[in-house]
């Protein structure tokens, strides 16, 4: 079942300097269930694309349906939960209290939302932390709690822009596998923007190679990966066989420069 449905998008923003061309005749269709990644070289229209998924941007062309809705509508009944680049927690509110911020407004009650909180504190492994400000912790758990924040209201799609490309290594690793083990148990679809390969090949069950000036798709990989994945996966022939090929797709994109 495709709960995300890109037909002939294309986004030209207009600037001072003439258009700009973000996106051109863009077709995907996501299925329930599905991890996929965007993965393509810096200004490709990544970001814009997750962005007309959220309604954050309308198309100038083509349509979207985001469970079987316009973006708009979706947006409008919390069809998905979305995470930026920062973490852009409140300082003066608790790690608790910025992921019940949604929740007020949603109008959910007061035992709903500490219940929900407690929930997602659990999940992304910050069960403890919810009384403490955004300060007092690191920025891998910063960027757990904005996931918590996204989750907390249960949407059945997760929307990913590049929440971990500020972290190191070993933290990114940790964050990649508990967000795999995540997905694992709650079954979400999520779509997730990268500039990595290795990550995007770790989580995906599907690679979207992008490429600018308009952005397109260049290429679409499936993975053949099993769905659980230890972090020992990475060092497999299998492994490096798919990395290869985004590597091939990422290279042909850039023949049309
Ligand atoms: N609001 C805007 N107004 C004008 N141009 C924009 C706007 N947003 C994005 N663009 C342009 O659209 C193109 C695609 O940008 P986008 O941020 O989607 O790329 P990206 O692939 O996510 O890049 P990065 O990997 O660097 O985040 C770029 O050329 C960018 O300058």
């Amino acid at each position: 079942m495709s709960v995300i449905e890109a037909k002939g998008v294309s986004l030209t923003f207009q600037t001072a300097d003439g258009p700009v061309h973000a996106l051109k005749d863009v077709n995907l269709s996501i299925n329930k269930g599905d991890f996929v990644s965007f993965i393509g070289p810096s200004g490709c229209g990544k970001t814009t694309f997750l962005r007309t998924m959220a309604a954050l941007e309308r198309p100038t062309a083509g349509t979207l349906s985001v469970n079987g809705m316009t973006p708009d509508q979706a947006r409008k009944s919390r069809a998905y939960g979305y995470v930026f680049q920062a973490p852009g927690l409140y300082p003066w509110r608790t790690i608790a209290r910025n992921i019940s911020l949604p929740l007020e407004i949603m109008g959910f009650s007061k035992p709903d939302r500490e219940a929900r909180i407690a929930r997602v504190l659990e999940l992304v492994e910050l069960a403890g932390f919810g009384g403490k400000y955004p300060w007092q912790l690191s920025g891998g758990m910063q960027q757990r709690a904005s996931i918590a924040r996204a989750l907390a209201f249960d949407a059945e799609i997760l929307l990913m822009d590049e929440p971990f490309g500020a972290l190191d290594e070993i933290v990114r690793d940790r964050l990649n596998e508990a967000l795999l083990e995540l997905w694992a148990k709650t079954g979400k679809t999520i779509g997730f923007v990268t500039h990595s390969i290795p990550e995007a090949v770790y989580l995906s069950t599907r690679i979207v190679v992008m490429s600018p000036r308009p952005g397109r798709i260049s290429r679409v990989i499936e993975s053949t990966l099993p769905r659980e994945r230890p972090l020992e996966i990475r060092d497999t022939p299998e492994f490096i066989r798919i990395a290869h090929e985004v590597r091939e797709g990422l290279r042909e994109g850039h023949s049309y420069d």
